[in-house]
């Protein structure tokens, strides 16, 4: 249907606003690309300038692999859906569906029978003679689809179209959306800040911060090997446990990940060993999500950490534990990552899904060709231009608190100890720049 390619794409507000920097995206044909990122980050100028309603300062756009900078709008077969759906309030929701066909210059009957097909398709087929008020939002949601697909565009644009939807209608419209749009096959390119509806609908998310794209892959690969701390600490609640430490190399043997005053020690035939071989002596972040830490008996062999429980937080489900291994915690001074309190996972759910496959991956991944492979072209690679950590200025010690998943009301209290056994393989590792270790050569 329809294959997209930004090169070098830079929009520049008057001003002096850079709200896209440099960015370099392709989108395959049929795929649905999900832009991701916290407000402001530059996501709806993308979409934007994709569909001609605003120019690039900077750079190419391709559709089809023709560059259509200067193309108009309604020259580009693109259909938009915005978050306040934007339906002609005083025509029928026939008409509404139609009305791009009306203006395409269809014959009445033609136009009837598509729209009704349309209309059917998506379940709105018995309220086509009403008005967009008498409709629920979730109905309103599915006229606003019906008009952009009766023209059979070649790509979609959606900007955040179920934000004003609450919760429960989100989840099922966003589920009718991804099959709707796979079953017909147009190319899909959809913003949101919402990462449950980034990870749930996408082929491939890309995730951007102040004009920048930090990471590009599939649900599965952001998640669970994020190319930069900011991805890293953006994706996944409770967000990943990020700590300091020093790195220690023996060659041939280990190396020493100095966590406070306990340590994890990566074996020599970890191929991350031979990586982390260029840190010796320096400050590292270690990243660990919840689902990579497990209570453990006290002398329970194996790779593990120690902590004091500082605060239970119970959740029905399960009780998240918030530990003081004696780490210190990294600064992020982001605005659009909450400050959360440093959680393993006990529960039986909290082995599956995400867990396991995160588990999966990293091992699938060990060597890194496939990896490197999968994480895009050239042109997609992450960038992190703006952080450096370990800045003395900014962390005061501050100790981390390392957040682990216990099963609903563990018969356990504030004050008492808890081993932790820690899965190597699912540990994450970041320079002082935020740049994942194993993804950028030093
Ligand atoms: N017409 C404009 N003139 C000047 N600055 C603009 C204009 N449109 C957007 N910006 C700025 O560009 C930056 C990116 O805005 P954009 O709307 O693309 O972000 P976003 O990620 O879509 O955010 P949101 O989710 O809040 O819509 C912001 O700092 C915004 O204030």
């Amino acid at each position: 249907m329809a294959t997209v390619a930004l090169k070098e794409v830079t929009k520049v507000f008057p001003g002096g606003t850079v709200a896209v920097d440099g960015l370099d995206l392709d989108v395959a044909d049929g795929e649905f690309l999900v832009l991701l990122g916290p407000s402001g980050c530059g996501k709806s100028t993308v979409l934007r300038i994709v569909a001609g309603l605003e120019s690039p300062s900077a750079g190419s756009v391709l559709l089809d692999g023709e560059l259509v900078n200067e193309l108009p709008p309604r020259e580009r077969r693109i259909a938009m859906v915005f978050q306040d759906f934007a339906l002609y309030p005083h025509m029928t929701v026939g008409d509404n569906i139609g009305f791009p066909l009306k203006l395409a210059g269809a014959e009445p009957g033609d136009r009837q029978e598509r729209t009704s097909n349309v209309a059917a398709a998506l379940g709105i087929g018995d309220v086509l003679g009403r008005r967009p008020s008498q409709l629920s939002g979730g109905q309103r949601q599915r006229v606003a689809m019906g008009r952009a697909i009766v023209r059979q565009p070649g790509l979609f644009l959606m900007d955040e179209p179920l934000s004003n939807l609450d919760s429960g209608l989100r989840a099922e419209l966003r589920a009718e959306i991804s099959a709707l749009t796979r079953e017909l096959g147009v190319t899909t390119i959809y913003v949101t800040h919402d990462q449950a509806e980034a990870l749930t609908m996408a082929d491939r998310v890309a995730i951007m911060r102040n004009g920048v794209l930090q990471d590009v892959g599939s649900p599965t690969q952001v998640y669970s090997r994020p190319a930069t701390l900011y991805v890293a600490a953006f994706l996944g609640s409770p967000r990943m446990n990020l700590l300091e430490a020093s790195v220690y190399v023996q060659l041939d043997r280990h190396v020493t990940l100095a966590i406070g005053d306990q340590a994890l020690y990566l074996p020599w035939d970890d191929m991350r060993s031979r990586r982390m071989a260029h840190y010796h002596g320096e400050r590292i972040v270690v990243g660990m999500r919840p689902e990579a830490l497990t209570p453990v008996a006290p002398d329970t062999p194996g790779h593990r950490l120690v902590g004091k429980i500082r605060y239970l937080e119970h959740h029905g489900h399960e009780t998240l534990a918030f530990l003081d291994v004696g780490a210190t915690a990294v600064a992020l001074d982001e605005p659009s990552i909450p400050t959360q309190r440093a959680a393993a996972s006990a529960n039986a759910a909290g082995r599956g899904g995400l867990g396991r496959l995160l588990t999966r991956f990293s091992k699938g991944n060990r060597g890194g060709a496939a990896a490197t492979a999968e994480a895009g072209e050239p042109g997609d690679r992450p960038r992190n231009p703006q952080s450096v950590f370990f800045d003395p200025g900014r962390h005061h010690q501050k100790p981390a608190e390392v957040v682990v998943r216990l099963a609903p009301y563990p018969q356990i209290a504030v004050g008492q100890s808890l081993n932790v056994a820690v899965s190597l393989e699912a540990l994450h590792f970041f320079d002082e720049r935020g740049d994942r270790i194993d993804l950028h050569q030093r």
